[in-house]
């Protein structure tokens, strides 16, 4: 062949073109290289814009605010009151920055901040209302705080992403993040200001959570986070609600400095609407969360390098030295017990669902027993999976999201908290796989306490507004290491009473900071960590409500079955639910009772789908004697714990406290 492919040595004078366009032996096709007219599209009116800012301005609309849906059909559904006039949009930007800049203030400089809403580094100019800074002010007063105030689950995808390391998008694109080195609440440095108008509601002294700081160390820790955000090139602000009941709702300021808390708290908290976040004005609570930033150890009360510090009276919270969001949201719930109960309304750490008869059930227990993974129950709607509130009213759910434990988490097991990590949605401490950003659930590396934040919405069958007529269940779960606890049994009034005092479970690894393995553990109306008051201010009101609403009490062991933590196994799953569903349907209530000794319970012989040898825990176990042992030994545990309850009188009666000893556990 004497062609190389290429014409050359063909002996013809040819021109470029057809040079060009000559048969071509190896197989590619001929090039059409004929000039051809330009193209010209005409089927869409090119864009009408000078240059690629204008082009890139142009993707991006108007912004409103995200909010938390309602359904339109429900009277409970909060309107607005009053016709509202009309305010100017940069206004409403003015008034809300003024009232940032007031949280953000120096309590010791009487200038400063000054703050400006949206990122730092936009080519903008200072609002003209704010003055240029005098030179006789300390520098942080010369700089601009600028505020990322409600931003979208978007935007701040965006920042966590560009600024936070360890910010990542998972495959089913929830947002991975590290909570830093605390992975989980850290109760010991929790600290309560003692002042005058509240020190004689709280509960002091042995027992109680609420470790006492003055108001003028207080405001030393307040100083530091207020300092160190106006050091910051930007801080994030969400102005949201707790409560879903309209009469009761409480208005919150988060000012943070990582785009992971403030999408945590906007799932977590109730999203405002638009014209709720126009109306907001001043709020009810604040956080300054300076998570980062250490507390100084020279600082009186201070015993570590974190701080959570309460003031009912500034009505704020200072965070310094943990990120672990946890705290935010427990924190509020705090507040929640303090500010409810003055106003008639019982603030409770539980789950909360409703069948479809319009049956309500609340789920108390400890951390790790169950509210989250048994109120999410694809036959029932959810309220809300942890803090509540029961006025006479009924129900109505404090928050605005859920927080699921995500350890070993499974779609078969756990399919709508598995779907809900979506978009949106914040994974804390899980580990995933490099390249595809598959998460695996059963990778403890960073801590067990691993979480998914999610708004409520992400959960199909909710119930919006979350909100529901009085409980027809009370379920005290106890999550008992142990293993001698029925995994069902119905309680007495004074039993209830009893048992939520006591507040038992095994605490499981990880949400307590520096808690490794199960371990017994009591806590008061099974959130000792976050009451504000006595326990039996708590339990008397709880006992009240059960007995003017009829609500049966039952208590469920959702921990160990067939011998102790270490020999035993934990409670399947499945009978766990199967149990729930026949106290939810009230076949539980017409099964035949057993009495069982020292608890003196009363469990049944028979529930649909579980295996009567479960129902009464010795059968399960294999050596009868040291299951008798282990049951004395747990009623031994619940009498000493009670010993501090025994001399209080609930609600003014020394008979209720009397009848409610009578109810634990006797031993012979
Ligand atoms: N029999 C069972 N019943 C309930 N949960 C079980 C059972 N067996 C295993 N588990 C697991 O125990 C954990 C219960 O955690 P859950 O998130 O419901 O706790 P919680 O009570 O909501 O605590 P917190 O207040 O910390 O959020 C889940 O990881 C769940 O999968
Ligand atoms: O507070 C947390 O970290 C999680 C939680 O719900 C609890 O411990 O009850
Ligand atoms: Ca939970
Ligand atoms: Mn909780």
């Amino acid at each position: 062949m004497a062609s190389n492919g290429n014409g050359i040595g063909s002996g013809h004078e040819v021109h470029d073109f057809e040079f060009m366009s000559t048969v071509v032996p190896n197989g590619l096709s001929k090039i059409n290289t004929k000039p051809v007219e330009m193209c010209k599209d005409d089927t869409t009116a090119p864009v009408k814009v000078t240059n690629i800012e204008q082009l890139h301005a142009l993707q991006r609309k108007k912004a409103s605010a995200p909010t938390t849906p309602r359904t339109a059909t429900n009277p409970s559904t909060p309107k607005s009151m009053t016709p509202r006039s009309y305010v100017s949009e940069e206004d409403l930007h003015k008034q809300q920055m003024q009232s940032v800049s007031a949280s953000l203030a120096s309590l010791t400089r009487d200038q400063g901040p000054q703050v400006i809403k949206g990122e730092p580094g936009r080519k903008r100019s200072p609002p003209k209302s704010v003055v240029a800074p005098r030179i006789d002010i300390s520098d942080s007063a010369l700089k601009f705080t600028h505020v990322l105030y409600n931003l979208s689950p978007s935007e701040l995808y965006e920042q966590a992403i560009k600024f936070e390391k360890g910010s990542f998008i998972t495959s089913t694109g929830a947002l991975a993040t590290l909570s830093g080195a605390k992975t989980g609440r850290s109760p010991k440095d929790k600290r309560v200001v003692k002042e005058e108008t509240s020190k004689h509601d709280l509960w002091w002294g042995k027992g109680s959570p609420n470790i006492e700081m003055d108001e003028e160390t207080f405001l030393v820790n307040r100083e530091r986070a207020v300092d160190y955000l106006n050091s910051l090139e930007k801080v994030f602000v969400n102005d949201q609600f707790l409560n879903w009941d309209p009469e009761n709702r409480i208005k919150v300021r988060i000012i943070s400095a990582r785009a992971y808390h403030s999408l945590f708290m906007h799932n977590m908290c109730i999203r405002p609407t638009p014209e709720e976040l126009e109306d907001f004005g001043t709020p009810d609570f604040t956080i300054y969360n300076a998570g980062q930033f250490p507390c100084n150890r020279y600082t009186h009360y201070m015993s570590s390098s974190t701080s959570i510090d309460l003031n009912l009276k500034r009505k704020e919270m200072v965070i310094l030295g943990t990120q672990y969001a946890g705290e935010m949201k427990k924190g509020l719930f705090s507040l929640m017990h303090y500010l409810m109960p003055k106003r008639g309304i019982l603030s409770l750490h539980s789950g909360c669902n409703m069948g479809k008869a319009g049956d309500v059930a609340l789920f108390f227990g400890l951390s790790g027993t169950g509210k989250t993974t048994l109120s999410t129950d694809q036959n029932r709607q959810l309220i809300g999976d942890d803090e509540h509130c029961w006025s006479d009213n009924g129900v109505s759910n404090i928050e605005g999201g859920c927080y699921a434990k995500c350890i070993d988490l499974s779609a078969e097991k756990e399919p709508e908290i598995w779907n809900a990590i979506k978009f949106g949605t914040v994974l804390e401490n899980v580990v995933f796989e490099e390249h595809y950003r598959e998460v695996d659930y059963t990778d403890k590396s960073v801590t067990e306490n691993t979480r998914a934040a999610y708004p409520i919405e992400f959960i199909p069958n909710v119930r919006l507004p979350c909100v529901g007529p009085h409980p027809k269940n009370v379920i005290l779960l106890a999550c008992d290491a142990f293993g001698v606890l029925p995994p069902v049994s119905r309680l007495t009034h004074a039993q209830t009473m009893y048992h939520f005092i006591s507040g038992y479970t095994a605490l499981v690894a990880g949400t307590v900071d520096g808690v490794k393995e199960p371990t017994a553990t009591f806590s008061a109306c099974f959130g000792a960590a976050f009451i504000m008051m006595h326990p039996t201010k708590y339990a008397a009101m709880l006992a009240e409500k059960m007995e003017r609403y009829g609500a049966t009490a039952w208590l469920v062991n959702t921990g160990w079955t067939g011998g102790s933590y270490g020999v035993g196994s934990r409670m399947k799953l499945a009978y766990t639910r199967k149990i729930i569903d026949a106290i939810h349907d009230g076949s539980l209530l017409n099964a035949k009772y057993v009495q069982t000794p020292i608890f003196n319970l009363s469990v049944p012989t028979e529930v649909n789908g579980v295996p009567s040898e479960v129902l009464e825990p010795q059968n399960a176990w294999s050596d009868k004697k040291l299951y008798n042992k282990t049951l004395k030994k747990l009623a031994g545990l619940f009498q000493k714990n009670f010993e501090v309850y025994a001399d209080y009188k609930v609600g003014g009666d020394n008979n209720l406290t009397q009848k409610i000893l009578e109810a634990g556990p006797v031993l012979q």
